[in-house]
């Protein structure tokens, strides 16, 4: 997503508190040999799928709730996907439209066989009551009608998604300017082209579009390799599992010069190995290293965004 990718690089050339470092970047692409190592989408075993439009719909669900695990230490994604299937494989309807509308939060836990409150669970509840709405009003309460709708292009998908289901809309506004951050609509988009493996609902002619997804995992792994260099006040912050305040300049600059970092990290490899990398290859690569680390120490935004 170009938006994307401009409005992170301008954060990267005017940021305060986040570096992105040239050594480390160049100290990742010698230690990678010109390869990614290729992790397979659902390496964990743990989502839907079944090839048709159920799995779409699943996804997007899934990729409604996809944030914010970290203030439950024992909550995380695969709960959520995990749950989310059993829940479809014990009623194909749980995901309708008209269900999506009403549930509660008693509800969602029951689905996802959690005995405590989720993490904002209002607001879960809420962006699954805008979700069911907004579907069934424009696209027939199905989510492969949204994805069909953008006709096997990324970049329609993400402006479709956040153009139709405010939830998505993950931007921030930096020293005045608005930053495109886009992580559940992207996210969705690639976790369609994992599931699918870029057939059918997962083909996309502009995958190479969508820039990694800027979690609170990744930017960790990138400060532990390096890439990423934290001010003492902010790594004193991070480091003390102290919470980072959404839309804090630190923490739409730790969330851009990732992606920043990135960027050019694909951009490096691309050139040195003289061959196509897509940001989704490194993202997995960096998030299933980042979520094998239990110590890494990464920065606790309350936020619905990721
Ligand atoms: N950048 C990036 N962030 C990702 C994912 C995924 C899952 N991707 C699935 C797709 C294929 C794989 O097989 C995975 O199963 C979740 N997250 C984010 O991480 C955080 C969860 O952390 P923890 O609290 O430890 O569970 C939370 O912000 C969540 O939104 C990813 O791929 N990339």
């Amino acid at each position: 997503m170009e938006k994307v990718k401009a409005s992170s690089a301008w954060v990267a050339s005017n940021s305060s508190h986040v570096f992105v470092d040239a050594s480390g970047l160049e100290k990742v692409v010698e230690e990678l040999h010109d390869n990614v190592p290729s992790i397979t989408w659902d390496f964990e075993g743990i989502h839907y799928f079944d090839n048709g439009p159920l799995t779409v719909q699943y996804l997007f669900v899934l990729d409604s709730l996809n944030f914010c695990f970290w203030p439950d230490e024992e909550l995380h994604y695969d709960h959520l996907a995990a749950g989310l299937k059993a829940a479809l494989e014990n009623d194909s309807s749980v995901f309708d439209a008209d269900r999506l509308k009403s549930y509660t939060g008693s509800q969602l836990r029951k689905l996802l066989n959690w005995s405590r409150p989720l993490p904002l669970e209002d607001e879960r509840v809420r962006l699954l009551h805008e979700v069911g709405t907004e579907l069934e009003k424009s696209f027939g309460g199905k989510a492969a009608n949204l994805v069909t709708a953008a006709g096997h292009s990324a970049v329609c998908l993400v402006e479709l998604v956040t153009r139709h289901f405010p939830g998505f809309r993950d931007h921030s506004l930096y020293k005045g300017h608005q930053v495109f951050l886009y992580k559940r609509a992207q996210i969705f988009v690639a976790d369609l082209w994992g599931a699918f493996k870029g057939l059918g609902y997962g083909a996309f002619h502009d995958i190479g579009s969508i820039t990694i997804f800027a979690d609170y995992i990744v930017p960790a792994v990138l400060r532990q390799l390096g890439v990423l260099t934290y001010s003492p006040s902010l790594a004193t912050i991070v480091d003390g599992k102290k919470e980072l305040p959404s839309g804090t300049e630190e923490e739409v600059e730790i969330r851009a010069c990732t992606i920043y970092a990135v960027e050019k990290l694909r951009e490096l490899i691309g050139t040195k190995a003289g061959k196509e990398v897509l940001s989704i290859q490194l993202d997995l690569w960096l998030w299933s290293c980042g979520v094998k680390c239990p110590s890494l120490q990464h920065h606790r935004t309350l936020s619905i965004y990721y």
